[in-house]
């Protein structure tokens, strides 16, 4: 039995009453959730002191409790966040004490317990603002949600527990997005959904550059919409499609310079180019075998580097897309200029920080489509929309070209030798 029932006739009949009210059952939670801070290892030694994790204040929502704590000298808030699934399983674990009458009621009071145990599965998100911020929700996010089409330049990012709001992402104000996560928790869906949400909202001013290096399933429906402007499905034609990609943002450089203008924006310039990469890991020269595979690599990271570092200004959106975050899979530049994050859950604490630089996505509930959403200032969990399939074939068939599409012809390194970018360029202001 996972939670334990102490029988007594000395307490009245309101007794089975205040059990089952949730108040009551999260009242509990600052105390619990000190004591497991404290069992977790996470006081600190000062001489004969110990120094503890103080409970500042607690705020009753409509979704559950807020609690604000100081933490101790010596700790981060990184340490807190490593045991939040120590925290949320010990608030899960329910030992309660209650008092029960044994009348006629008891069997209905006993199944209520249960029924209350299992449906009250609580969920905590954490964050710091100077103070340890720790959020109980009575209730967890729901596992399905479904699209909803964005707006302009906005792409449904999910639902939050933020009085259920549903977040978007705004790539006008956050240009590049790295999105990383194990396989089989939504990433593809999430593409799906992006892309589906710009053809939508920007049919005439959206321009794709793809490049699919998981087999080709995934991206292939966008062959032939005319928004597509290049396709990969191998890192040679990847190579084709970021420096086609390339080469556009340089001519737009120009056209803006010419205006004497600092960004797109400025210059009036309506159109926005997405360069989309789902498994950036297969650029990765470090896992190249070949001396050819290698070159080809190294050509595209410099590519993805150059347009994350001047895209921006001149309507570059670069995203990236990642099951094996490890090390440097996703380049350097790209990470620093992409203020926005997107993770799944993925395996270690090693891996969330690649791609969050911050632990947690290891501890999200095995829920597809349930991510952490981090901006600069705000680090959120969502369930992201789910898209059908007929969705997508809905909103895209209308932009099918006549022509069949171009796919970028391979190229053979031995021939031609890649020119590596040009250097010689003029820092944009970023929006
Ligand atoms: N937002 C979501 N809500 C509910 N279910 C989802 C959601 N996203 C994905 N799923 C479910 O999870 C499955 C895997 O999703 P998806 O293909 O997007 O994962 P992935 O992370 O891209 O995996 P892989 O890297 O192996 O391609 C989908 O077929 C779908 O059933």
């Amino acid at each position: 039995m996972l939670f334990e029932i102490i029988t007594t006739t000395i307490m009245s009949g309101v007794a089975a009453k205040a059990f089952i009210a949730k108040q009551n059952l999260t009242d509990n939670d600052s105390g619990k959730i000190q004591r497991i801070i404290s069992l977790s290892g996470l006081n600190v030694k000062d001489g004969k002191d110990t120094l503890t994790t103080q409970l500042v204040r607690k705020q009753k929502h409509e979704w559950g409790w807020e609690y604000k704590y100081r933490i101790p000298y010596g700790r981060s808030f990184e340490d807190y966040a490593a045991k939040q699934k120590n925290i949320e399983d010990g608030l899960n674990n329910r030992r309660q004490q209650v008092d029960l009458k044994i009348d006629k009621s008891f069997l209905k009071n006993v199944l209520q317990i249960n029924k209350t145990k299992l449906t009250n599965q609580k969920e905590i998100e954490m964050s710091f603002d100077g103070l340890l911020c720790i959020r109980v929700y009575d209730s967890p996010l729901p596992s399905t949600v479904d699209y909803l089409s964005g707006h302009e330049w906005k792409v449904p990012v999910g639902q939050t527990r933020d009085q259920n709001a549903f977040k978007f992402h705004d790539f006008e104000k956050i240009p590049h997005l790295v999105l990383g996560g194990a396989t089989r928790y939504g990433k593809s869906n999430f593409i799906n959904s992006m892309i589906t949400s710009l053809v939508h909202s920007e049919p005439e001013h959206t321009h794709l550059y793809l490049i699919d290096l998981k087999g080709g399933v995934e991206l292939s429906d966008y062959e032939r919409i005319k928004q597509t402007e290049s396709i990969a499905y191998e890192p040679e034609e990847a190579l084709e499609t970021l420096k086609a990609a390339y080469e556009r943002m340089r001519e737009l450089q120009e056209e803006v310079r010419r205006k004497g203008k600092k960004n797109v924006q400025q210059a009036g310039i309506k159109e926005r180019y997405f360069v989309i990469v789902d498994e950036v890991g297969e650029l990765n020269p470090a896992e190249a075998i070949t001396r050819e595979e290698k070159a080809i690599k190294t050509e595209c990271q410099r590519y993805m580097s150059q347009i994350a570092r001047l895209g921006a200004g001149l309507g570059f959106r670069q995203i990236l897309a990642t099951q094996y975050p490890t090390g440097d899979v996703i380049p350097r530049q790209c990470k620093q200029n992409s203020d926005a994050k997107l993770s799944f859950r993925v395996q270690s604490a090693v891996a969330s920080r690649v791609v969050l630089d911050n632990e947690g996505a290891e501890c999200l509930p095995q829920i597809s489509g349930r991510a952490i959403y981090q901006t600069a200032d705000k680090r959120e969990i969502v369930q992201t929309p789910y898209i059908t399939n007929e969705i997508i074939k809905e909103t895209i068939e209308p932009h099918f070209r006549l022509e069949t599409p171009k796919k970028e012809e391979v190229i053979n390194v031995k021939q031609t030798p890649q020119q590596p970018p040009r250097t010689n360029t003029v820092t944009f202001e970023q929006v």
